[in-house]
Protein backbone atom coordinates (compact mmCIF):
# COMPACT_ATOMS: atom_id res chain seq x y z
CA UNK A 1 0.00 0.00 0.00
CA UNK A 2 1.41 3.47 -0.86
CA UNK A 3 2.52 5.35 2.26
CA UNK A 4 0.26 8.42 1.71
CA UNK A 5 -3.05 6.39 1.80
CA UNK A 6 -4.74 6.65 5.18
CA UNK A 7 -6.44 3.43 6.38
CA UNK A 8 -9.31 5.39 7.91
CA UNK A 9 -10.04 6.96 4.46
CA UNK A 10 -10.36 3.46 3.00
CA UNK A 11 -12.75 2.36 5.74
CA UNK A 12 -14.86 5.48 5.16
CA UNK A 13 -14.96 4.81 1.40
CA UNK A 14 -15.99 1.18 1.94
CA UNK A 15 -18.71 2.23 4.40
CA UNK A 16 -20.04 4.81 1.93
CA UNK A 17 -20.12 2.20 -0.85
CA UNK A 18 -22.02 -0.26 1.34
CA UNK A 19 -24.51 2.42 2.36
CA UNK A 20 -25.06 3.34 -1.27
CA UNK A 21 -25.57 -0.34 -2.23
CA UNK A 22 -27.98 -0.86 0.66
CA UNK A 23 -30.08 1.94 -0.80
CA UNK A 24 -30.32 0.03 -4.11
CA UNK A 25 -32.71 -2.94 -3.49
CA UNK A 26 -32.98 -3.73 -7.21
CA UNK A 27 -29.22 -4.14 -7.45
CA UNK A 28 -29.22 -6.39 -4.40
CA UNK A 29 -32.03 -8.50 -5.75
CA UNK A 30 -30.33 -8.92 -9.12
CA UNK A 31 -27.03 -9.73 -7.39
CA UNK A 32 -28.64 -12.26 -5.04
CA UNK A 33 -30.55 -13.92 -7.90
CA UNK A 34 -27.37 -14.14 -9.98
CA UNK A 35 -25.51 -15.79 -7.09
CA UNK A 36 -28.43 -18.20 -6.57
CA UNK A 37 -28.56 -18.96 -10.30
CA UNK A 38 -24.84 -19.68 -10.45
CA UNK A 39 -25.00 -21.90 -7.33
CA UNK A 40 -28.04 -23.73 -8.72
CA UNK A 41 -26.32 -24.25 -12.10
CA UNK A 42 -23.23 -25.63 -10.34
CA UNK A 43 -25.44 -27.95 -8.28
CA UNK A 44 -27.33 -29.17 -11.37
CA UNK A 45 -24.06 -29.52 -13.30
CA UNK A 46 -22.47 -31.67 -10.60
CA UNK A 47 -25.50 -34.00 -10.29
CA UNK A 48 -24.77 -35.49 -13.73
CA UNK A 49 -21.06 -34.70 -14.11
CA UNK A 50 -20.28 -38.44 -14.26
CA UNK A 51 -21.89 -38.56 -17.73
CA UNK A 52 -19.88 -37.24 -20.69
CA UNK A 53 -21.32 -34.89 -23.29
CA UNK A 54 -20.69 -31.57 -25.06
CA UNK A 55 -19.41 -29.08 -22.45
CA UNK A 56 -22.09 -26.41 -22.96
CA UNK A 57 -24.87 -28.97 -22.68
CA UNK A 58 -23.96 -29.49 -19.01
CA UNK A 59 -24.81 -25.84 -18.27
CA UNK A 60 -27.64 -24.81 -20.56
CA UNK A 61 -30.47 -26.20 -22.70
CA UNK A 62 -29.58 -23.82 -25.55
CA UNK A 63 -27.68 -26.44 -27.64
CA UNK A 64 -30.64 -28.86 -27.31
CA UNK A 65 -33.05 -26.13 -28.45
CA UNK A 66 -30.75 -25.16 -31.35
CA UNK A 67 -30.48 -28.77 -32.61
CA UNK A 68 -34.25 -29.20 -32.50
CA UNK A 69 -35.19 -25.92 -34.11
CA UNK A 70 -32.65 -26.57 -36.90
CA UNK A 71 -34.43 -29.88 -37.67
CA UNK A 72 -31.19 -31.83 -37.16
CA UNK A 73 -31.61 -33.07 -33.59
CA UNK A 74 -31.71 -36.75 -34.66
CA UNK A 75 -28.32 -36.44 -36.42
CA UNK A 76 -26.77 -34.43 -33.60
CA UNK A 77 -27.93 -37.01 -31.07
CA UNK A 78 -26.44 -39.77 -33.25
CA UNK A 79 -23.12 -37.89 -33.30
CA UNK A 80 -23.29 -37.49 -29.51
CA UNK A 81 -23.99 -41.21 -29.01
CA UNK A 82 -21.07 -42.09 -31.29
CA UNK A 83 -18.71 -39.60 -29.62
CA UNK A 84 -19.66 -39.87 -25.94
CA UNK A 85 -21.06 -43.38 -25.63
CA UNK A 86 -24.39 -45.07 -24.90
CA UNK A 87 -25.51 -42.68 -22.13
CA UNK A 88 -24.46 -39.08 -22.68
CA UNK A 89 -25.50 -35.69 -21.40
CA UNK A 90 -27.44 -33.37 -23.75
CA UNK A 91 -28.77 -30.73 -21.31
CA UNK A 92 -28.21 -29.93 -17.61
CA UNK A 93 -30.78 -32.53 -16.45
CA UNK A 94 -31.16 -34.58 -19.62
CA UNK A 95 -29.28 -37.65 -20.84
CA UNK A 96 -29.63 -39.50 -24.13
CA UNK A 97 -29.20 -43.21 -24.69
CA UNK A 98 -28.70 -45.49 -27.66
CA UNK A 99 -28.39 -48.63 -25.51
CA UNK A 100 -31.25 -51.03 -26.36
CA UNK A 101 -30.94 -52.80 -23.01
CA UNK A 102 -31.34 -49.61 -21.02
CA UNK A 103 -34.28 -48.60 -23.24
CA UNK A 104 -35.97 -51.94 -22.61
CA UNK A 105 -35.37 -51.64 -18.86
CA UNK A 106 -36.79 -48.10 -18.77
CA UNK A 107 -39.92 -49.07 -20.69
CA UNK A 108 -40.58 -52.49 -19.10
CA UNK A 109 -44.11 -53.13 -17.80
CA UNK A 110 -43.03 -52.87 -14.13
CA UNK A 111 -40.53 -50.04 -14.62
CA UNK A 112 -40.94 -46.99 -12.37
CA UNK A 113 -39.78 -44.63 -15.11
CA UNK A 114 -42.56 -42.35 -16.36
CA UNK A 115 -43.17 -40.13 -19.33
CA UNK A 116 -41.66 -36.66 -18.88
CA UNK A 117 -43.40 -33.35 -19.52
CA UNK A 118 -42.04 -33.58 -23.12
CA UNK A 119 -45.16 -35.65 -23.89
CA UNK A 120 -47.53 -32.82 -23.01
CA UNK A 121 -46.96 -31.40 -26.49
CA UNK A 122 -49.05 -34.28 -27.86
CA UNK A 123 -52.24 -33.06 -26.21
CA UNK A 124 -53.83 -32.14 -29.50
CA UNK A 125 -56.77 -30.79 -27.54
CA UNK A 126 -54.86 -28.59 -25.00
CA UNK A 127 -56.90 -29.45 -21.90
CA UNK A 128 -57.45 -33.13 -22.70
CA UNK A 129 -55.01 -36.03 -22.54
CA UNK A 130 -54.85 -38.94 -24.98
CA UNK A 131 -52.94 -42.22 -24.88
CA UNK A 132 -49.73 -40.53 -26.12
CA UNK A 133 -49.82 -37.48 -23.85
CA UNK A 134 -50.98 -39.16 -20.61
CA UNK A 135 -48.02 -39.24 -18.20
CA UNK A 136 -49.24 -41.04 -15.10
CA UNK A 137 -48.34 -44.74 -15.41
CA UNK A 138 -51.57 -46.05 -13.82
CA UNK A 139 -53.81 -43.76 -15.88
CA UNK A 140 -51.88 -44.80 -19.01
CA UNK A 141 -52.28 -48.52 -18.18
CA UNK A 142 -56.02 -48.13 -17.61
CA UNK A 143 -56.53 -46.27 -20.88
CA UNK A 144 -54.37 -48.76 -22.78
CA UNK A 145 -56.50 -51.65 -21.47
CA UNK A 146 -59.58 -50.04 -23.02
CA UNK A 147 -57.87 -49.39 -26.37
CA UNK A 148 -55.72 -52.48 -26.91
CA UNK A 149 -58.46 -54.95 -27.96
CA UNK A 150 -59.60 -52.55 -30.71
CA UNK A 151 -56.09 -51.87 -31.98
CA UNK A 152 -54.96 -55.50 -31.85
CA UNK A 153 -57.73 -56.64 -34.21
CA UNK A 154 -59.00 -59.24 -31.68
CA UNK A 155 -62.18 -57.27 -31.19
CA UNK A 156 -62.76 -55.90 -34.69
CA UNK A 157 -63.60 -57.25 -38.11
CA UNK A 158 -62.75 -55.95 -41.54
CA UNK A 159 -59.44 -54.14 -40.90
CA UNK A 160 -57.57 -56.09 -43.59
CA UNK A 161 -60.47 -55.64 -46.04
CA UNK A 162 -60.42 -51.86 -45.47
CA UNK A 163 -56.68 -51.79 -46.15
CA UNK A 164 -57.32 -53.76 -49.37
CA UNK A 165 -60.04 -51.28 -50.45
CA UNK A 166 -57.65 -48.37 -50.03
CA UNK A 167 -54.85 -50.21 -51.85
CA UNK A 168 -57.22 -50.75 -54.78
CA UNK A 169 -58.12 -47.05 -54.73
CA UNK A 170 -54.42 -46.07 -54.83
CA UNK A 171 -53.53 -48.51 -57.61
CA UNK A 172 -56.50 -47.30 -59.68
CA UNK A 173 -55.45 -43.68 -59.15
CA UNK A 174 -51.92 -44.44 -60.39
CA UNK A 175 -53.24 -46.40 -63.39
CA UNK A 176 -55.84 -43.84 -64.39
CA UNK A 177 -53.91 -40.64 -63.82
CA UNK A 178 -50.20 -41.16 -63.41
CA UNK A 179 -48.90 -43.70 -65.92
CA UNK A 180 -46.28 -42.41 -68.35
CA UNK A 181 -46.43 -43.55 -71.95
CA UNK A 182 -43.43 -43.90 -74.29
CA UNK A 183 -41.72 -40.56 -74.83
CA UNK A 184 -43.51 -38.77 -72.00
CA UNK A 185 -43.09 -38.28 -68.25
CA UNK A 186 -46.20 -37.90 -66.20
CA UNK A 187 -44.74 -36.77 -62.88
CA UNK A 188 -46.33 -37.46 -59.53
CA UNK A 189 -45.23 -36.93 -55.94
CA UNK A 190 -44.99 -40.37 -54.34
CA UNK A 191 -44.59 -38.77 -50.89
CA UNK A 192 -48.00 -37.11 -51.19
CA UNK A 193 -49.78 -40.20 -52.53
CA UNK A 194 -48.42 -42.35 -49.72
CA UNK A 195 -49.93 -40.01 -47.20
CA UNK A 196 -53.23 -39.92 -49.05
CA UNK A 197 -53.20 -43.72 -48.74
CA UNK A 198 -52.31 -43.89 -45.02
CA UNK A 199 -54.68 -41.07 -44.00
CA UNK A 200 -57.59 -42.64 -45.90
CA UNK A 201 -56.81 -46.11 -44.56
CA UNK A 202 -56.62 -45.05 -40.93
CA UNK A 203 -59.75 -42.87 -41.18
CA UNK A 204 -61.57 -45.78 -42.81
CA UNK A 205 -60.50 -48.05 -39.95
CA UNK A 206 -61.26 -45.60 -37.19
CA UNK A 207 -64.14 -43.39 -38.48
CA UNK A 208 -65.83 -46.05 -40.61
CA UNK A 209 -65.08 -44.38 -43.98
CA UNK A 210 -62.04 -42.84 -45.70
CA UNK A 211 -61.79 -39.04 -45.61
CA UNK A 212 -61.49 -39.07 -49.41
CA UNK A 213 -57.88 -38.09 -50.19
CA UNK A 214 -57.54 -40.84 -52.82
CA UNK A 215 -61.03 -40.53 -54.29
CA UNK A 216 -60.50 -36.79 -54.84
CA UNK A 217 -56.73 -36.97 -55.35
CA UNK A 218 -56.57 -33.88 -53.16
CA UNK A 219 -55.43 -32.72 -49.73
CA UNK A 220 -58.89 -32.71 -48.17
CA UNK A 221 -59.63 -29.64 -46.03
CA UNK A 222 -55.91 -28.69 -46.32
CA UNK A 223 -55.40 -31.19 -43.53
CA UNK A 224 -52.00 -32.53 -44.62
CA UNK A 225 -50.65 -29.05 -45.27
CA UNK A 226 -51.84 -27.64 -41.95
CA UNK A 227 -50.62 -30.63 -39.98
CA UNK A 228 -47.15 -30.45 -41.62
CA UNK A 229 -47.07 -26.69 -40.94
CA UNK A 230 -47.75 -27.37 -37.26
CA UNK A 231 -44.73 -29.68 -36.79
CA UNK A 232 -42.17 -26.89 -36.05
CA UNK A 233 -44.64 -25.60 -33.44
CA UNK A 234 -44.80 -29.10 -31.95
CA UNK A 235 -41.03 -29.04 -31.40
CA UNK A 236 -41.24 -25.77 -29.49
CA UNK A 237 -44.05 -27.19 -27.36
CA UNK A 238 -42.11 -30.37 -26.56
CA UNK A 239 -39.15 -28.27 -25.37
CA UNK A 240 -41.29 -25.77 -23.43
CA UNK A 241 -44.16 -27.96 -22.22
CA UNK A 242 -45.46 -25.30 -19.79
CA UNK A 243 -46.78 -23.54 -22.91
CA UNK A 244 -49.52 -26.19 -22.98
CA UNK A 245 -50.96 -24.69 -19.78
CA UNK A 246 -50.99 -21.28 -21.45
CA UNK A 247 -52.73 -22.72 -24.50
CA UNK A 248 -55.44 -24.27 -22.35
CA UNK A 249 -56.37 -20.78 -21.04
CA UNK A 250 -59.70 -19.43 -22.34
CA UNK A 251 -58.44 -16.41 -24.34
CA UNK A 252 -55.75 -18.44 -26.15
CA UNK A 253 -57.83 -21.60 -26.59
CA UNK A 254 -60.22 -19.82 -28.91
CA UNK A 255 -57.38 -19.47 -31.46
CA UNK A 256 -56.61 -23.21 -31.39
CA UNK A 257 -58.08 -25.61 -34.00
CA UNK A 258 -61.73 -26.26 -33.21
CA UNK A 259 -64.22 -28.88 -34.37
CA UNK A 260 -66.24 -26.00 -35.87
CA UNK A 261 -63.46 -25.07 -38.35
CA UNK A 262 -64.07 -25.74 -42.03
CA UNK A 263 -60.40 -26.46 -42.82
CA UNK A 264 -57.26 -28.05 -41.35
CA UNK A 265 -56.89 -30.07 -38.18
CA UNK A 266 -60.09 -28.49 -36.80
CA UNK A 267 -62.17 -29.95 -39.66
CA UNK A 268 -60.70 -33.40 -38.97
CA UNK A 269 -61.56 -32.97 -35.29
CA UNK A 270 -65.08 -32.13 -36.44
CA UNK A 271 -65.29 -35.31 -38.56
CA UNK A 272 -64.09 -37.45 -35.62
CA UNK A 273 -66.57 -35.76 -33.28
CA UNK A 274 -69.50 -36.29 -35.68
CA UNK A 275 -68.79 -40.02 -35.81
CA UNK A 276 -68.37 -40.28 -32.03
CA UNK A 277 -71.50 -38.20 -31.25
CA UNK A 278 -73.65 -40.65 -33.25
CA UNK A 279 -72.44 -43.58 -31.12
CA UNK A 280 -73.18 -42.08 -27.67
CA UNK A 281 -74.93 -42.91 -25.43
CA UNK A 282 -73.93 -46.48 -26.32
CA UNK A 283 -76.79 -48.81 -27.18
CA UNK A 284 -76.96 -52.22 -25.49
CA UNK A 285 -77.36 -53.95 -28.86
CA UNK A 286 -74.67 -51.88 -30.67
CA UNK A 287 -73.36 -54.14 -33.41
CA UNK A 288 -70.41 -52.04 -34.62
CA UNK A 289 -67.41 -54.33 -34.97
CA UNK A 290 -64.97 -51.49 -35.69
CA UNK A 291 -62.35 -49.87 -33.45
CA UNK A 292 -64.68 -47.26 -32.03
CA UNK A 293 -67.22 -49.99 -31.26
CA UNK A 294 -64.51 -51.88 -29.37
CA UNK A 295 -63.40 -48.74 -27.46
CA UNK A 296 -67.01 -48.09 -26.43
CA UNK A 297 -67.54 -51.69 -25.29
CA UNK A 298 -64.42 -51.35 -23.13
CA UNK A 299 -65.75 -48.27 -21.37
CA UNK A 300 -64.20 -45.27 -23.17
CA UNK A 301 -66.12 -42.07 -22.35
CA UNK A 302 -67.39 -39.83 -25.15
CA UNK A 303 -64.64 -37.22 -24.59
CA UNK A 304 -61.97 -39.92 -24.50
CA UNK A 305 -63.32 -41.42 -27.72
CA UNK A 306 -63.11 -38.02 -29.45
CA UNK A 307 -59.46 -37.58 -28.41
CA UNK A 308 -58.46 -41.11 -29.34
CA UNK A 309 -60.18 -41.04 -32.74
CA UNK A 310 -58.27 -37.88 -33.65
CA UNK A 311 -55.01 -39.27 -32.29
CA UNK A 312 -55.29 -42.39 -34.47
CA UNK A 313 -55.13 -40.26 -37.57
CA UNK A 314 -52.24 -38.15 -36.31
CA UNK A 315 -50.21 -41.10 -34.98
CA UNK A 316 -51.00 -43.41 -37.85
CA UNK A 317 -50.67 -41.45 -41.08
CA UNK A 318 -47.33 -39.57 -41.43
CA UNK A 319 -45.46 -42.37 -39.58
CA UNK A 320 -46.57 -45.17 -41.88
CA UNK A 321 -46.32 -42.89 -44.94
CA UNK A 322 -42.63 -42.16 -44.23
CA UNK A 323 -41.85 -45.86 -43.88
CA UNK A 324 -43.68 -46.70 -47.12
CA UNK A 325 -41.88 -43.91 -48.99
CA UNK A 326 -38.49 -45.00 -47.73
CA UNK A 327 -39.03 -48.68 -48.49
CA UNK A 328 -40.26 -47.97 -52.02
CA UNK A 329 -37.58 -45.37 -52.66
CA UNK A 330 -34.73 -47.66 -51.58
CA UNK A 331 -36.16 -50.66 -53.44
CA UNK A 332 -36.55 -48.79 -56.71
CA UNK A 333 -33.07 -47.24 -56.59
CA UNK A 334 -31.55 -50.70 -55.90
CA UNK A 335 -32.40 -52.94 -58.91
CA UNK A 336 -30.72 -55.89 -57.13
CA UNK A 337 -33.20 -55.65 -54.26
CA UNK A 338 -36.20 -55.11 -56.54
CA UNK A 339 -35.17 -58.18 -58.53
CA UNK A 340 -34.86 -60.35 -55.39
CA UNK A 341 -38.23 -59.19 -54.05
CA UNK A 342 -39.92 -59.97 -57.37
CA UNK A 343 -38.22 -63.36 -57.53
CA UNK A 344 -39.60 -64.16 -54.09
CA UNK A 345 -43.09 -63.23 -55.27
CA UNK A 346 -42.68 -65.24 -58.49
CA UNK A 347 -41.90 -68.32 -56.43
CA UNK A 348 -44.59 -67.80 -53.76
CA UNK A 349 -47.42 -66.75 -56.15
CA UNK A 350 -49.54 -65.00 -53.49
CA UNK A 351 -53.10 -63.82 -54.19
CA UNK A 352 -53.92 -60.22 -55.04
CA UNK A 353 -54.02 -58.19 -52.92
CA UNK A 354 -51.58 -60.34 -50.98
CA UNK A 355 -52.91 -61.33 -47.54
CA UNK A 356 -51.09 -60.24 -44.41
CA UNK A 357 -50.56 -63.91 -43.55
CA UNK A 358 -48.99 -64.63 -46.96
CA UNK A 359 -46.73 -61.59 -46.80
CA UNK A 360 -45.55 -62.40 -43.27
CA UNK A 361 -44.13 -65.70 -44.61
CA UNK A 362 -41.91 -64.04 -47.25
CA UNK A 363 -38.47 -63.71 -45.59
CA UNK A 364 -36.93 -61.26 -48.04
CA UNK A 365 -39.99 -58.97 -47.97
CA UNK A 366 -39.83 -58.98 -44.16
CA UNK A 367 -36.12 -58.11 -44.28
CA UNK A 368 -36.83 -55.22 -46.70
CA UNK A 369 -39.54 -53.83 -44.38
CA UNK A 370 -37.29 -54.04 -41.32
CA UNK A 371 -34.46 -52.37 -43.22
CA UNK A 372 -36.88 -49.59 -44.27
CA UNK A 373 -37.87 -49.01 -40.64
CA UNK A 374 -34.17 -48.89 -39.70
CA UNK A 375 -32.61 -46.76 -42.44
CA UNK A 376 -35.04 -43.87 -42.08
CA UNK A 377 -37.03 -44.12 -38.85
CA UNK A 378 -40.25 -42.14 -39.06
CA UNK A 379 -40.19 -41.13 -35.38
CA UNK A 380 -36.92 -39.64 -34.19
CA UNK A 381 -38.12 -37.57 -31.23
CA UNK A 382 -36.23 -37.95 -27.93
CA UNK A 383 -39.36 -39.27 -26.16
CA UNK A 384 -38.01 -38.31 -22.74
CA UNK A 385 -38.76 -40.50 -19.74
CA UNK A 386 -38.17 -39.41 -16.11
CA UNK A 387 -35.92 -41.47 -13.85
CA UNK A 388 -37.90 -42.53 -10.72
CA UNK A 389 -37.34 -40.49 -7.50
CA UNK A 390 -35.02 -43.12 -5.97
CA UNK A 391 -32.69 -42.86 -9.01
CA UNK A 392 -31.15 -45.61 -11.12
CA UNK A 393 -27.69 -46.99 -11.84
CA UNK A 394 -26.11 -47.46 -15.26
CA UNK A 395 -22.75 -49.21 -15.68
CA UNK A 396 -21.93 -48.38 -12.04
CA UNK A 397 -22.87 -44.68 -12.39
CA UNK A 398 -25.72 -43.26 -10.32
CA UNK A 399 -28.48 -41.38 -12.19
CA UNK A 400 -30.34 -39.10 -9.76
CA UNK A 401 -34.16 -39.18 -9.64
CA UNK A 402 -35.88 -36.62 -11.84
CA UNK A 403 -33.24 -36.80 -14.59
CA UNK A 404 -34.88 -37.18 -17.99
CA UNK A 405 -33.49 -39.79 -20.38
CA UNK A 406 -34.14 -39.51 -24.10
CA UNK A 407 -33.67 -41.87 -26.97
CA UNK A 408 -31.26 -41.52 -29.90
CA UNK A 409 -32.93 -43.63 -32.54
CA UNK A 410 -30.20 -42.90 -35.10
CA UNK A 411 -27.49 -43.76 -32.55
CA UNK A 412 -29.21 -47.12 -32.10
CA UNK A 413 -30.14 -47.83 -35.72
CA UNK A 414 -26.74 -46.83 -37.13
CA UNK A 415 -24.72 -48.66 -34.45
CA UNK A 416 -22.07 -50.66 -36.36
CA UNK A 417 -21.66 -53.11 -33.45
CA UNK A 418 -25.25 -54.27 -33.98
CA UNK A 419 -25.77 -53.76 -37.72
CA UNK A 420 -22.29 -54.22 -39.19
CA UNK A 421 -19.77 -51.90 -40.83
CA UNK A 422 -22.19 -51.02 -43.64
CA UNK A 423 -24.88 -49.82 -41.21
CA UNK A 424 -25.43 -46.64 -43.25
CA UNK A 425 -26.46 -48.54 -46.39
CA UNK A 426 -29.79 -50.15 -47.30
CA UNK A 427 -29.03 -53.86 -47.30
CA UNK A 428 -31.96 -56.08 -46.18
CA UNK A 429 -29.72 -59.18 -46.07
CA UNK A 430 -28.45 -58.07 -42.65
CA UNK A 431 -31.73 -59.44 -41.24
CA UNK A 432 -31.10 -62.85 -42.83
CA UNK A 433 -27.36 -63.39 -42.30
CA UNK A 434 -25.42 -64.05 -39.09
CA UNK A 435 -25.65 -66.26 -36.04
CA UNK A 436 -29.00 -67.04 -34.42
CA UNK A 437 -28.14 -64.66 -31.55
CA UNK A 438 -27.16 -61.83 -33.92
CA UNK A 439 -30.38 -62.20 -35.93
CA UNK A 440 -32.44 -62.30 -32.76
CA UNK A 441 -30.75 -59.16 -31.44
CA UNK A 442 -31.38 -57.31 -34.72
CA UNK A 443 -35.05 -58.38 -34.78
CA UNK A 444 -35.65 -57.28 -31.21
CA UNK A 445 -33.80 -54.01 -31.78
CA UNK A 446 -35.61 -53.08 -34.98
CA UNK A 447 -38.93 -53.66 -33.28
CA UNK A 448 -37.89 -50.67 -31.15
CA UNK A 449 -38.93 -48.54 -34.16
CA UNK A 450 -42.36 -49.00 -32.56
CA UNK A 451 -41.10 -48.33 -29.01
CA UNK A 452 -40.89 -50.94 -26.30
CA UNK A 453 -42.86 -52.37 -23.37
CA UNK A 454 -45.30 -50.16 -21.53
CA UNK A 455 -45.46 -47.50 -24.28
CA UNK A 456 -45.12 -49.71 -27.33
CA UNK A 457 -47.00 -48.51 -30.41
CA UNK A 458 -50.64 -49.63 -30.37
CA UNK A 459 -50.86 -49.29 -34.15
CA UNK A 460 -47.89 -51.58 -34.89
CA UNK A 461 -50.09 -54.42 -36.22
CA UNK A 462 -52.06 -52.09 -38.49
CA UNK A 463 -48.88 -50.39 -39.74
CA UNK A 464 -47.19 -53.71 -40.54
CA UNK A 465 -50.29 -54.90 -42.38
CA UNK A 466 -50.29 -51.75 -44.52
CA UNK A 467 -46.56 -52.08 -45.24
CA UNK A 468 -46.76 -55.78 -46.07
CA UNK A 469 -49.61 -55.39 -48.47
CA UNK A 470 -48.93 -52.08 -50.21
CA UNK A 471 -45.22 -52.68 -50.87
CA UNK A 472 -46.06 -55.96 -52.63
CA UNK A 473 -48.94 -54.53 -54.65
CA UNK A 474 -46.84 -51.59 -55.89
CA UNK A 475 -43.77 -53.60 -56.87
CA UNK A 476 -45.81 -56.28 -58.67
CA UNK A 477 -47.73 -53.65 -60.65
CA UNK A 478 -45.43 -50.71 -61.40
CA UNK A 479 -41.93 -49.81 -62.45
CA UNK A 480 -41.12 -46.54 -60.73
CA UNK A 481 -38.17 -44.32 -61.54
CA UNK A 482 -36.85 -41.42 -59.50
CA UNK A 483 -37.17 -38.34 -61.68
CA UNK A 484 -34.56 -36.12 -60.01
CA UNK A 485 -31.87 -38.50 -58.70
CA UNK A 486 -29.57 -35.67 -57.53
CA UNK A 487 -32.27 -34.28 -55.21
CA UNK A 488 -34.77 -37.12 -54.93
CA UNK A 489 -37.00 -35.64 -52.20
CA UNK A 490 -37.24 -32.98 -49.49
CA UNK A 491 -37.42 -33.77 -45.80
CA UNK A 492 -38.13 -31.92 -42.59
CA UNK A 493 -37.49 -33.48 -39.22
CA UNK A 494 -39.57 -32.37 -36.28
CA UNK A 495 -39.07 -35.52 -34.23
CA UNK A 496 -41.47 -36.97 -36.73
CA UNK A 497 -40.15 -36.94 -40.31
CA UNK A 498 -42.05 -35.38 -43.19
CA UNK A 499 -41.10 -35.70 -46.87
CA UNK A 500 -42.43 -34.08 -50.00
CA UNK A 501 -41.47 -33.52 -53.67
CA UNK A 502 -40.55 -37.19 -54.18
CA UNK A 503 -41.18 -37.02 -57.93
CA UNK A 504 -41.60 -40.34 -59.71
CA UNK A 505 -42.41 -41.69 -63.16
CA UNK A 506 -44.57 -44.84 -63.32
CA UNK A 507 -45.09 -47.47 -65.99
CA UNK A 508 -46.80 -50.85 -65.72
CA UNK A 509 -44.46 -53.80 -65.16
CA UNK A 510 -44.31 -56.10 -68.15
CA UNK A 511 -43.88 -59.28 -66.09
CA UNK A 512 -46.36 -60.94 -63.74
CA UNK A 513 -45.42 -61.58 -60.11
C1 LIG B 1 -44.44 -47.29 -39.27
C2 LIG B 1 -45.41 -46.77 -38.56
C3 LIG B 1 -45.33 -46.42 -37.10
C4 LIG B 1 -44.24 -46.21 -36.30
C5 LIG B 1 -42.78 -46.29 -36.68
C6 LIG B 1 -44.73 -45.90 -34.97
C7 LIG B 1 -43.93 -45.65 -33.87
C8 LIG B 1 -44.39 -45.45 -32.58
C9 LIG B 1 -43.55 -45.28 -31.43
C10 LIG B 1 -42.03 -45.26 -31.46
C11 LIG B 1 -44.36 -45.15 -30.35
C12 LIG B 1 -43.89 -45.10 -28.90
C13 LIG B 1 -43.90 -43.74 -28.23
C14 LIG B 1 -43.38 -43.78 -26.81
O1 LIG B 1 -42.42 -44.46 -26.46
O2 LIG B 1 -43.98 -43.06 -26.03
C15 LIG B 1 -45.71 -45.21 -30.82
C16 LIG B 1 -46.83 -45.11 -30.02
C17 LIG B 1 -48.11 -45.14 -30.49
N1 LIG B 1 -48.52 -45.33 -31.81
FE1 LIG B 1 -47.32 -45.71 -33.37
N2 LIG B 1 -46.10 -45.92 -35.00
C18 LIG B 1 -46.50 -46.24 -36.27
C19 LIG B 1 -47.80 -46.39 -36.73
C20 LIG B 1 -48.93 -46.21 -35.96
C21 LIG B 1 -50.28 -46.37 -36.43
C22 LIG B 1 -50.69 -46.80 -37.85
C23 LIG B 1 -51.09 -46.05 -35.38
C24 LIG B 1 -52.60 -46.03 -35.32
C25 LIG B 1 -53.36 -46.82 -35.98
C26 LIG B 1 -50.25 -45.74 -34.23
C27 LIG B 1 -50.70 -45.43 -32.97
C28 LIG B 1 -49.89 -45.30 -31.86
C29 LIG B 1 -50.41 -45.09 -30.52
C30 LIG B 1 -51.87 -44.98 -30.14
C31 LIG B 1 -49.30 -45.00 -29.65
C32 LIG B 1 -49.29 -44.78 -28.15
C33 LIG B 1 -49.05 -46.09 -27.40
C34 LIG B 1 -48.98 -45.92 -25.90
O3 LIG B 1 -48.78 -44.85 -25.40
O4 LIG B 1 -49.17 -46.90 -25.20
N3 LIG B 1 -48.94 -45.85 -34.63
N4 LIG B 1 -45.71 -45.40 -32.20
Amino acid sequence: MPADVDISDLAEAAKALLLRLAAQPVLWTVGALTVLYVLHSIYIYTRLRQFPGPFLAGWTRLPLIKWHVGGKAHLELQRISETYGPLARIAPSVLVTSDPELLRRMTAARSRYKRSSWYMAFRFIPDRDNIVSVRDNDAHAQLKMKLAPGYSGKDTVGVEEKIDDNIRALISLFKEKYLSGPGETNLFDLAQKMQYFTADTISDISFGKPIGFLANDADMYDYLKTSADSFPFLIVLSLFPWLMHVMALGPIKKYMPSAKDSLGMGRIMGLAEEVVEKRYPPKVNDVHQDMLGSFIRHGLTKDEAKSESLLQLLAGSETTATTLRMILFHVYVNPRILFKLREELRQARPGSPITHAEASKLPYLQAVIKEGLRIYPSITGVMLKDVPPEGDTYQGKFIPGGTAIGYSVMGLFMNKAIWGEDAATFRPERFLEGTKEELQERDVTIDGAFGWGRWKCLGRGIALMELNKLVVEIIRTFDLSVVYPTHPFKNYNAGIQVQWDMWMRATLTEQKF
